[in-house]
């Protein structure tokens, strides 16, 4: 059943029963420990750990029983999420305040799959575009497209800012093992002059491409760094270098053809995408571009099916089997009943460092809501907050916390079973770098969901002073996601895992996971208050009084009256 009627008023999902039985549920459960829940129910390692495609991801330290999740799937089937699922893979237009299609999933389906929606060709379309990506870095590849000098590109400089950034720049990270490194990828986002100093400080212009990533081409940030990268060329090839060269190491990413030939980048010179692809779910769009030059069409053309993968099993398992719908209703088991605030992810993977940074934009500029679809406001708490570092190096920084601290943080462990690199250690029989970074990792979660007792505790011997100090009171939820290795198909299905636990998490808390309005102010305030930061006169400014201070100390700084 659809809680959304057909007045467009969506009734409130907190007064629902399924609702209300999961209160009551997390009332009798609330003080039930994971080492009870393990002891009565020896199978439940097992039981709860499912496989989707290469990720084997274990549920079992969760703070949940067969009745929790039996409860937590009638939300869903109240929430109409089956019907969601369906209405975002037909091309519904499921982003209702931007009146879209949300079709990130028709980014990596099959040539074969058949997909008409709004009058477009979908699946033809995506097909051309990727085709055209793929002749483009195979040509920059091998050294066929040459930079105005005759030489060939030796750098892509990727520059745009949110979704037209972290995608890629977290996958470059995290495929190094993947790329031949013939060709060196940057990504220049922040409009702090540091960014593009640093990204280019040491490529030399003329076997440099740069690759302008916006979906709207509007972006001051993007827009800002492409013009002095236009700057940097021209000065960088020469006197007397004509714009013509602009065209050998400029190409363009975006939906506004209009805005980018405006720019001065020749139509010819850009990959298109489509107003159904939102910037957070971009990065298997033509966004993708900069890595696909990095790492090849061959390993790109593996990671898209590696999200096709996870695609499908969304598609297409029952929700009880259905492991990123299971993971986004575990999620919204810890925000809403147990007051949850935050969410760590945990890859024990030095690769996988920007994909907290990733899932940062992708989780909270979707689900950072407070207003629902039809636009009343929510009645439950809505998105985490996600942060993160790879283990081991978390684990000497802020697992203190997680382990005595005072608030729950749900985490995620992800590891893999091979290395990238084998490089021996360990000499003591405990097992080479990678074992030992895995012990680490399975260390943890069971530290957190099982803790110590002080009997244990005073039982070493410990001074009973300390023995409060050395109680780990478990009970912390996580889930593990274990992949062969990382590779491009794994990375490609981890995301898409992450991707569809927000459209679940979205379904159930009735918002629009694919709008980002709250975004907008800010904009429009820094535009016009550029203008009160340069000026020669000191402004007239109409702003609050901090603001208005601020600005007038900023102004003394930079030796403005
Ligand atoms: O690709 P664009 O249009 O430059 O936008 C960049 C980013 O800015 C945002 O609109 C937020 O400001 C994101 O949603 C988007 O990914």
């Amino acid at each position: 059943m659809d809680t959304t009627a057909s007045t467009g008023t969506a009734i409130d999902i907190t007064a629902t029963p399924e609702w209300q039985a999961l209160a009551e549920h997390h009332t009798a459960l609330r003080d039930r420990t994971l080492r009870e829940l393990f002891a009565e129910d020896p199978d439940r390692g097992c039981r709860l750990t499912r496989q989707v495609a290469d990720l084997v991801v274990d549920h079992s330290k969760h703070r949940v029983t067969d009745e929790t999740l039996r409860l937590l799937l009638a939300l869903a089937e109240r929430a109409g999420l089956r019907e969601r699922i369906d209405a975002m893979f037909r091309g519904d237009h499921v982003n209702v305040t931007e009146d879209r299609a949300v079709l990130h999933v028709a980014l990596r389906a099959p040539a074969t799959t058949d997909l008409v929606v709004d009058g477009q060709d979908v699946t033809r379309d995506v097909h051309a575009v990727l085709d055209r990506m793929a002749d483009f870095a195979d040509r920059v590849r091998s050294g066929e497209w040459r930079g105005h000098t005759g030489r060939p590109i030796r750098a892509v400089v990727n520059i745009g800012i949110g979704g037209s950034d972290l995608g890629p720049a977290m996958a470059y990270t995290a495929l190094r093992a993947s790329s031949d490194r013939e060709i060196t990828a940057r990504f220049v986002s922040n409009i702090d002059p540091t960014d593009f100093a640093e990204a280019t400080r040491d490529l030399d212009p003329a076997e440099t491409l740069f690759v302008v990533a916006s979906k709207t081409f509007t972006t001051l940030e993007t827009l800002t760094n492409a013009t002095v990268a236009r700057d940097w060329l021209l000065r960088g090839l020469g006197e007397g270098t004509d714009e013509g060269a602009v065209a050998k190491h400029f190409v363009a990413v975006s939906t506004n053809t209009d805005a980018v030939r405006e720019f001065g980048i020749d139509p010819e010179n850009m990959f298109g995408f489509w107003d159904w692809v939102g910037g957070r779910y971009s990065f298997t769009s033509a966004i993708g571009l900069s890595l696909m030059v990095a790492i090849g069409p061959g390993a790109y053309r593996e990671m898209l099916d590696g999200f096709a993968a996870v695609d499908e099993h969304l598609r297409t398992a029952p929700l009880a089997e259905n492991l990123p719908v299971l993971q986004g209703l575990l999620n919204v088991w810890y925000t809403d009943f147990f007051g949850a605030q935050t969410h760590a992810v945990l890859p024990y993977s030095q690769y996988l460092s920007r994909l907290p940074a990733y899932l940062q934009q992708l989780t909270m500029e979707s689900n950072g809501k407070s207003v629902r679809e039809d636009g009343a406001p929510v009645t439950t708490a809505t998105g985490e907050v996600y942060w993160g570092e790879p283990g081991t190096n978390g684990q000497h920084a802020f697992h203190q916390l997680l382990h005595q601290g005072t608030t729950l943080v749900p985490a995620d462990f992800i590891g893999f079973g091979r290395p990238n690199h084998e490089l021996g250690g360990g000499d003591q029989g405990d097992g080479d770098m990678h074992d030992l970074l895995m012990a680490n990792m399975f260390a943890q979660s069971a530290v957190l969901a099982f803790g110590r007792t002080a009997e244990e505790v005073a039982a070493d011997g410990t001074p009973p002073e300390l023995v409060p100090h050395k109680v780990m009171p478990g009970n912390r939820p996580s889930t593990t996601i274990l992949a062969p290795q990382l590779t491009p198909s794994t990375l490609g299905q981890l995301v898409a895992f992450y991707e569809h636990t927000v459209l679940v998490e979205g379904v159930i808390w009735q918002i629009d996971s694919f709008d980002q309005w709250g975004v907008e102010l800010g904009k429009v305030m820094a535009r016009q208050l550029a203008p009160a930061l340069t000026a020669e006169a000191p402004p007239e400014l109409d702003s609050d009084a901090s603001t208005t201070e601020l600005v007038r100390t900023y102004r003394a700084l930079r030796g403005r009256a």
